[in-house]
């Protein structure tokens, strides 16, 4: 995109759209949520977890983009999971749906406005550490970010300091910090929660890598990342964290390995979007639990319980 291009896209999705689509839910529901979830592909299960629903399909939230992906529902849903307001995202934009990068990382600004403290991201990616297996979780402690590096960043255009004055927050700084991205606490909980539920065979930590997609990696692309230190390739949640991070949230992410990356030219072996969904059902009940044991531990303000 040229300066100008940057511009237009940042003028649709700007502050005053944020707050009237904020302002939108928050005159729907009485829900107050602290808490704000992304699912993942195929991990929209997590949102049937919230009780006392109160769910928008996102056709009929103001400024709100539409899912385009199989295993992406398009439902915003709000609830509490074991008395803690909550609002779940069930289905997530990605760069390769053809939408602006901050068309995608809108809702993170839009938990922000209805008071979310921590902001919770799943994802299913495929497997670069030879020591992951289908199925492992992956707690994402780092991130590379490769669409950023070619200047695809969704805090690119202009950073609107009225935000300042006229809030009592405001989304960001200019140049905000990422080398705290993945909140280290919260690491430390969900791996504490995991092995009470008995999840540390499945369990593992590392780097998760966003590329544009659509398309898998090839061979050369899944051995490059490897080498660069990536433990696991996928197409989403990063742009997320920028703006959550910019904007003051707390957050925590885990990846759903759901298939191996291919990095044999001997494999048969071939990435596709079916295994990635199944992977997503045969672990779904676990991830649920894990998420919803590491959210009955948060207190308000971001302490834990
Ligand atoms: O990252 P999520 O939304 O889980 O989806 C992942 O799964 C899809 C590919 O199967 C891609 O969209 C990739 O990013
Ligand atoms: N880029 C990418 N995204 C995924 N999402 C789930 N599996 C994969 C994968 O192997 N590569």
């Amino acid at each position: 995109m040229d300066g100008r291009e940057q511009d237009e896209a940042q003028s649709k999705y700007s502050f005053e759209d944020c707050q009237a689509t904020a302002d939108w839910l928050l005159s729907q529901t009485a829900v107050r949520p602290l808490v704000g979830i992304v699912c993942g592909s195929g991990l929209g299960g997590l949102a049937d977890a919230l009780k006392d629903q109160v769910a928008f399909n996102y056709r009929d939230i103001p400024n709100f983009p539409q899912s385009t992906v199989h295993g992406h529902a398009g439902r915003l849903v709000f609830g509490t999971l074991k008395g803690r307001p909550c609002v779940c995202m069930q289905g997530r934009f990605h760069l390769y749906e053809g939408y602006p990068i901050q068309k995608i990382t809108m809702p993170m600004r839009i938990f922000k406005l209805l008071g979310v403290e921590t902001v919770i991201l799943t994802n299913a990616a495929g497997g670069l550490n030879q020591d992951y297996k289908v199925g492992d979780i992956m707690i994402i402690k780092d991130h590379l970010n490769m669409p950023g590096f070619a200047g695809n960043n969704p805090l690119a255009g202009p950073n609107d300091e009225r935000h300042v004055y006229v809030c009592l927050f405001r989304f960001g700084v200019r140049f905000p910090c990422m080398s705290d991205a993945y909140d280290r606490e919260l690491q430390q909980l969900a791996f504490d929660v995991g092995s009470e539920l008995g999840f540390s065979d499945f369990l593992r930590e590392g780097v998760y890598c966003v590329l544009g997609g659509p398309s898998f990696e090839t061979i050369a692309e899944c051995r490059m990342l490897h080498k660069l230190g990536a433990d696991a390739v996928g197409m989403s949640t990063v742009h997320e964290v920028i703006v959550a991070r910019h904007c003051g949230m707390r957050v925590f992410a885990l990846s759903l390995i759901t298939n191996k990356a291919v990095m044999d030219y001997d494999s048969e072996e071939k990435a596709n979007h079916e295994e990635v969904l199944q992977t997503g059902k045969q672990r779904a009940e676990q991830l649920e639990r894990l998420v919803s044991t590491i959210v009955t531990r948060l207190e308000h303000n971001n302490n834990f319980a």
